[in-house]
């Protein structure tokens, strides 16, 4: 069957080496550049940042929550207000996830059944039932360019039994989501979740069954949930060379730098990931060579700045020694600095993964990048 069937595709492949690519994605809100990282929204708004922070440290799409938002302000509110673009102020491509993920790690009282997950709101405890059908439906009043399926994720590590009956249960959503998609107007993308945990044979099952339903895109999902950073590298190795090489592949809730870099050299599009934001606020940079906790006193009487070579202004010009004053007095500031210069850090990287695919030099960028990274921060 031609995994490009039925849906437009809105993915253009402008260039590989190797097994890494880098291409451009059209969506409703504008064009995404590939590979690329999206900034994690959780409720609405980036943590610690401005929007126009966000834009100017280079990235295209944002994420929300699904999960969050539903909850409060509630999805038809911000529907009445013209849609999260309009809501937020983030006038770019937006994706929103389905909602499964966040209940399994916030809400208790959860329960899954063939037909939706059950939990109470982490908020007002109020009872909540979230179907296929109704995160489609939430997705589409956020008014979201790219929606994804429901799924269920298995922590690992799992029983075979429970990763199986999950991965299945998410194919049979997989169809149900695809079907109470369809109405949307064009351009809207809806993302189909590859599962089988930690298990080659049900990986494969898992992508052979979305692509036979057909999506405008494919992520893999059920991983960064504990695994070594090795196993969910074998785990890309199977999926990825599965599933339509002209569509987008997007890798969920990854990662460190170093995830990044040796997913996109496995074939991985897109990414999403707290960690910057919520490191920042916890007092860590991520820089070119490496990471640096400010909190650690031997930054106390250090004038020197994080990167003086940085395209980021406050990694270029903040001395260490305010950072580390900032973070230790608790000082907001502190954690508005250091989301930004982090998020800044991470569009960085992004943009030389794409220069150095489309210049063919991927395996050389890829080298000196994780050379810096070992040098460490002197
Ligand atoms: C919305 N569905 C969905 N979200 C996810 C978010 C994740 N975030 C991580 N690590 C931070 N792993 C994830 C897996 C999934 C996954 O398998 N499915």
């Amino acid at each position: 069957m031609n995994p490009n069937h039925d849906l437009p595709n809105h993915f253009e492949l402008l260039g590989t080496d190797g097994a890494a690519r880098t291409g451009r994605l059209t969506t409703p809100h504008g064009v995404v550049r590939t590979p690329a990282f999206m900034p994690v929204g959780t409720a609405g708004a980036m943590k610690g940042m401005h929007w126009r922070e966000v834009r100017d440290a280079g990235a295209d799409i944002v994420l929300g929550n699904t999960y969050h938002l539903m909850l409060r302000p509630s999805a038809e509110r911000i529907a009445a207000l013209g849609g999260l673009q309009k809501f937020t102020g983030w006038n770019g491509p937006m994706l929103t996830d389905s909602g499964g993920f966040q209940v399994m790690s916030l809400s208790d009282l959860r329960k899954v059944t063939e037909n939706a997950v059950t939990f109470r709101s982490h908020i007002d405890g109020a009872k909540v039932e979230l179907s296929p059908e109704r995160s489609i439906e939430v997705q589409r009043l956020l008014g979201s360019d790219i929606a994804m399926q429901m799924d269920e994720c298995v922590r690992l590590p799992a029983e075979r039994a429970d990763i199986e009956r999950a991965m299945q249960l998410s194919l049979r959503w997989a169809e149900r989501s695809k079907r109470a998609f369809e109405s949307a107007p064009d351009g809207y993308m809806l993302f189909g979740i590859v599962q089988g945990g930690d298990i080659p044979q049900l990986r494969h099952e898992s992508a052979q069954g979305l692509v036979a339903i057909g999506f405008h895109g494919y992520a893999i999902g059920g991983l960064a949930v504990g695994e070594p950073q090795a196993v969910m590298l074998a785990m890309i190795d199977e999926t990825a060379p599965l599933l339509p090489k002209q569509r987008p592949r997007y890798l969920m809730g990854v990662g460190t730098p170093d995830d990044i870099l040796e997913a996109v050299k496995r074939g991985i599009d897109m990414f999403d990931c707290v960690m910057p934001t919520r490191n920042g606020r916890h007092g860590v940079a991520f820089t070119r060579f490496g990471q640096v906790n400010l909190r650690n006193a031997r930054h106390a009487d250090d004038p020197r700045p994080l990167d003086e070579e940085s395209s980021w202004p406050s990694a270029r010009n903040c001395a260490r020694a305010y950072l580390h004053h900032l973070v230790k007095a608790g000082e907001t500031l502190g954690a508005m600095l250091l989301s930004e210069i982090n998020i800044a850090y991470y569009q960085f990287l992004m943009q030389g993964i794409r220069d150095a695919i489309a210049q063919g030099r991927f395996d050389e960028f890829y080298q000196r990048t994780r050379a810096d990274w070992a040098r460490g921060d002197i």
